[in-house]
């Protein structure tokens, strides 16, 4: 066990303090370890596309400043005297969710996600009636149950963009009971989320195809990522070709979409999965889905242990995310690139290699 803090830490994260989005220094207090809390020295965090929805108010219901981040990897620095599944210098992750009830239905069977008292990662308010933050930062202050354990043999950059992206896609083939060899599986949007849709789903021995908005991303997605085919979802003629060839879709787009061109693609009983973050209603005619007995669904991150199932199942299937690593002052860029399509496949945030508390000394605090 580490020593307790009896102080409040002082902490500096990027944050957001409007409606652009655009992220600066904020220095800001951390909560005293707690008996079951793990103090985290962040040393990667992964940008995803939420960040943005979230930085940007996109959803609505955004509280600045706000320090985003929630794929968040780092070392044990301090546990408090109830951790038992932690140690000083464990690397670990922090995921979307830092709180739950524990007494409801899905906290009873492990999908705590699916809490209504679950508590963000960041934009949030903790039980302490503080606002939680994010991965952005040189620290957070984590509940153990809600921290997990990088296994050996993968390394921390890496393994962030598993901790959102890779337990978003991971979580509903499994539950869905879409993992046998054979599968044919349609990934819709081939960005963080898609791709590891993409390794995730060839790792279970399915034959994929990847549908995207433009021939762009054909070439690698063929050739490093490993689908099997390649759909441009403007060319007609070879989605009218594709059509009722799936039995299912993973769909990450992360904006208004038509579906019937999408639905059409699958097969009797497939299943169209929606895990982007739209705030406008999507449309289809019903015969759409019941001339195919077809489902729309969706599928919210994953539980802590489906987390850590996906961290092993890329272990063991020698899984990698495709990514840039960037430091904290080229975050805006980052997020900019992200927003207009162009990174192959994740950015992550050298936290630690940032010296963030260092470059915000001379800063005004606020
Ligand atoms: N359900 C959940 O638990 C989770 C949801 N999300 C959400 O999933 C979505 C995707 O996240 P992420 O993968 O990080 O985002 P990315 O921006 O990395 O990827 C989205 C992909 O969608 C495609 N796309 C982007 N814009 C458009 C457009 N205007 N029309 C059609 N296709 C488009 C692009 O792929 P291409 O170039 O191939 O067309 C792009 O790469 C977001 O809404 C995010 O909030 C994220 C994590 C968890
Ligand atoms: O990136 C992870 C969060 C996803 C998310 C999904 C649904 C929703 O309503 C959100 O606010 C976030
Ligand atoms: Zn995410
Ligand atoms: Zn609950």
């Amino acid at each position: 066990m580490g020593s307790l803090a009896s102080e409040e830490r002082t902490v500096v994260g990027w944050a957001a303090r409007d409606a652009t989005g655009h992220l600066s220094p904020y220095t800001y207090t951390l909560r005293k370890t707690g008996p079951e809390d793990v103090v985290v020295k962040v040393l990667y965090c992964g940008i995803c596309h939420t960040d943005i929805h979230q930085a940007k108010n996109q959803l609505g219901a955004s509280k600045y400043p706000m320090v985003p981040g929630h794929e968040v990897v780092g070392e044990v620095v301090e546990v408090g005297p109830e951790v038992r599944k932690h140690s000083v210098g464990d690397v670990v992750g922090v995921g979307v969710i830092v709180g739950c009830c524990r007494e409801c239905r899905p906290c009873k069977a492990n999908v705590e996600q699916y809490c209504n008292k679950r508590i963000w990662s960041y934009n949030d308010v903790y039980t302490d009636g503080r606002p939680t933050q994010g991965g952005f930062a040189s620290t957070m202050v984590v509940d153990q149950k809600f921290v997990v354990k990088i296994p050996a043999g993968l390394a921390p950059e890496q393994a962030a963009p598993l901790l959102c992206a890779g337990v978003t896609v991971y979580s509903p083939l499994k539950h869905f009971g879409l993992t046998s060899p054979g599968l044919r599986g349609g990934i819709l949007g081939l960005g963080g989320v898609g791709h590891m849709g993409v390794k995730v789903a060839k790792a279970m021995g399915h034959h994929v195809t990847v549908i995207s908005s433009s021939s762009k991303k054909r070439a690698e997605a063929m050739d490093h990522l490993g689908a099997d085919a390649y759909l441009v979802s403007s060319d007609a003629e070879a989605m009218a070709a594709a059509a009722d060839s799936l039995d299912y879709i993973i769909d990450t787009i992360p904006v208004h979409h038509p579906m019937e061109p999408y639905l059409s693609l699958l097969k009797l009983d497939g299943k169209h999965v929606l895990l982007g973050v739209i705030g406008e209603p999507l449309s289809f005619v019903s015969p759409m889905v019941m001339l195919g007995r077809k489902s729309i669904t969706g599928s919210f991150i994953g539980s802590v242990d489906e987390t850590a199932e996906t961290l092993q199942f890329c272990v063991e299937k020698g899984l990698t995310s495709q990514i840039e690593v960037v430091k904290m002052g080229y975050v805006n860029e980052a997020l900019e690139r992200l927003e207009r399509n162009d990174v192959r496949y994740r950015f992550v945030v050298d936290v630690a290699g940032s010296n963030i508390e260092e470059a915000a000394a001379g800063a005004p605090s606020s």
